[in-house]
């Protein structure tokens, strides 16, 4: 079954999240069932970016042809995985390779091919992105992916996000927990502003975190791939 695929690419380190600085390639595949205000990566779902259909098959080996020998990890992205039934052949085909398959996902949309995935990342949003989380769909996900390595990844832009992140955090307390700086300008190609208020607002999170008595055991990360590149894409 075909997937639409808006880039691929890769070897470069996973930025985000529990297995951040793991090298990993990346599918980025097209159309999102959201519409974050604040989404970075929009030219999946807003019409400006353009897909192709591709057969599992053929991600495999555009895969081996961009990354050769030098990777054993493949993030699955988007825009929102979950809307491709595809995937589930592209993840055994990565398992045949050896390779393990991580997928970012707001758990809003079940696929069964979750089950398989290695590091599956849970991020809900939260009300600055202008989403409503229906919390009974991420029961039942959070239920399903009980003996998966999954994690939860809030990203944060201000105090009533913590907050939302505090909430999610008490119903799921078993659940791997993280908070992520948002990034407010995706456009800029300023790199040395752009890094300058995004260790700001790292700085700011550290701070809600640290008196927080209720994410004590929660983790609290940058982005660390906008630190490095900035806006750029493919990295
Ligand atoms: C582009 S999304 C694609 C996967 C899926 N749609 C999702 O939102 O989880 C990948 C990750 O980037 C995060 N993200 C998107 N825009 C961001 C921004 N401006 N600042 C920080 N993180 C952002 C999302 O919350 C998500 O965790
Ligand atoms: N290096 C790097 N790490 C990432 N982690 C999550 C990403 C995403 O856009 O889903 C991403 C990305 O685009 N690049
Ligand atoms: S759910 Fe993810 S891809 Fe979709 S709009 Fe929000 S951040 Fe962007
Ligand atoms: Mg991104």
């Amino acid at each position: 079954m075909r997937i639409p695929v808006m880039e691929i690419f890769g070897p470069t380190i996973q930025g985000e999240g529990m297995v951040m600085g793991q090298k990993t390639m990346f599918v980025r595949t097209a159309g999102c069932d959201y519409s974050c205000s604040w989404c970075d990566s929009k030219f999946t779902w807003d019409g400006t970016g353009t897909s192709v259909s591709k057969q599992p098959t053929e991600i495999v080996e555009e895969l081996i042809q961009t990354g050769g020998k030098a990777f054993s990890h493949v993030t699955i992205s988007g825009g929102n995985p979950a809307l491709h039934k595809g995937i589930g052949e592209l993840v055994d085909l990565c398992h045949l390779q050896g390779w393990k398959v991580a997928v970012e996902t707001q758990a809003s949309l079940w696929q069964e091919w979750m089950i398989e995935i290695d590091d599956i990342t849970l991020s809900p949003k939260p009300p600055s992105s202008g989403m409503k989380t229906d919390v009974t769909k991420l029961d039942v996900f959070i239920e399903k992916l009980q003996n998966a390595n999954v994690s939860l990844k809030v990203v944060i832009f201000d105090e009533i996000d913590f907050a939302y992140a505090e909430k999610l955090h008490q119903r799921y307390p078993a659940v791997p927990f993280f908070l992520q700086t948002g990034n407010e300008d995706t456009a800029t190609t300023d790199d040395l502003q752009l890094v300058t208020t995004l260790l700001h607002r790292y700085e700011q999170l550290i701070d809600y975190h640290i008196q927080s008595p209720i994410m004590n055991d929660a983790k609290v990360l940058p982005q660390l791939h906008t630190l490095v590149w900035g806006n750029k894409r493919g990295v």
